[in-house]
């Protein structure tokens, strides 16, 4: 700019002739600007208010002489130049007899073993378990829905201190009470909506049922899941009075 205005003030740029009616002179530019040469000086009547930004990176820049030679990265390159894998088996191999090994080897310890078959079931251990298909209209939600219902599921008018003695007289499928951490419940309603079943759960009536119950589902919410058929509470054996 201060060049521009130098060459303006020494009268090296044409000033077009002033109108009559405006009183600031305009200035007029006749020719083109001079090329760029890039060489980094300034040239006489260079424009100074260049606003854009230079080449980055720079036009002769390292970078930009490497990425210009191909544009397959380095790593693929170098992976090119190395060796391909030995066949395996192939250099030692008898005419005649199979190079590749169909079976899976003897040895498991190997990485390159074949995977393990899953054309075989699984080996279970312990005891089988599992779930029951249940009839219709003894789901969970039914389950859920008799217990709201408000209908009579004890059998007992009152909660009761119910010793062993007692609690295995109720044994049958029809009478079936059962202890779980010291409460008595009457399971007998619940046998139709049991996931596990009808013969899993006959295997505490009568009895504590805590520690089996604790084995097969702890997470089992049992207080929650029978609240409305509690009988009462389990007590130590009282002593015969002989
Ligand atoms: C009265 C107390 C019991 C209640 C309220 C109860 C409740 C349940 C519930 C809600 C399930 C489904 C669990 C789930 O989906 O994760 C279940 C499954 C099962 N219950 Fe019970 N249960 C009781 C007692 C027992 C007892 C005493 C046994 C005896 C072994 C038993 C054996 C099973 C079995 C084998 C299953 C299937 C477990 C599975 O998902 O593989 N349950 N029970």
């Amino acid at each position: 700019m201060t060049s521009y205005l130098r060459n303006w003030w020494t009268g090296s740029i044409p000033i077009a002739e002033p109108s009559t009616t405006a009183s600031i002179p305009t200035i007029e530019r006749l020719s083109p600007p001079p090329e760029d040469d890039d060489d980094g000086s300034k040239t006489e009547g260079e424009d100074d208010d260049d606003d854009s930004p230079p080449a980055f990176p720079s036009l002769s820049s390292a970078q930009r002489v490497q990425t210009s030679k191909s544009n397959i990265p380095t790593i693929l390159s170098d992976s090119a130049l190395m060796p391909p894998p030995p066949l395996p088996q192939l250099a030692n191999r008898v005419p005649g007899v199979p190079a590749i090994r169909l079976s899976a080897p003897q040895s498991a310890s190997s990485s390159l073993a074949l995977p393990p078959t899953t054309t075989k079931a699984p080996v279970k251990l312990g005891k089988k378990r599992g779930k029951v298909a249940l009839a219709p209209g003894f789901g969970p939600l039914d389950w859920a829905n008799l217990k709201a219902s408000g209908g009579d599921l004890r059998g007992v008018d009152q909660l009761q201190r119910i010793p062993p003695s007692v609690l295995k007289q109720h044994n049958k499928r029809d009478d079936a009470w059962s202890a779980f951490n010291g409460k008595v419940y009457n399971i007998t309603p619940y046998l139709s909506y049991h996931p596990g079943g009808e013969k899993e759960l006959m295997r505490v009536a009568g009895r504590d049922g805590t520690k089996l119950f604790a084995s097969t589902h702890a997470w089992v919410n049992v207080d929650f899941m029978l609240d409305s058929c509690l009988v009462g509470f389990l007590i130590p054996e009282p002593a015969s009075d002989y």
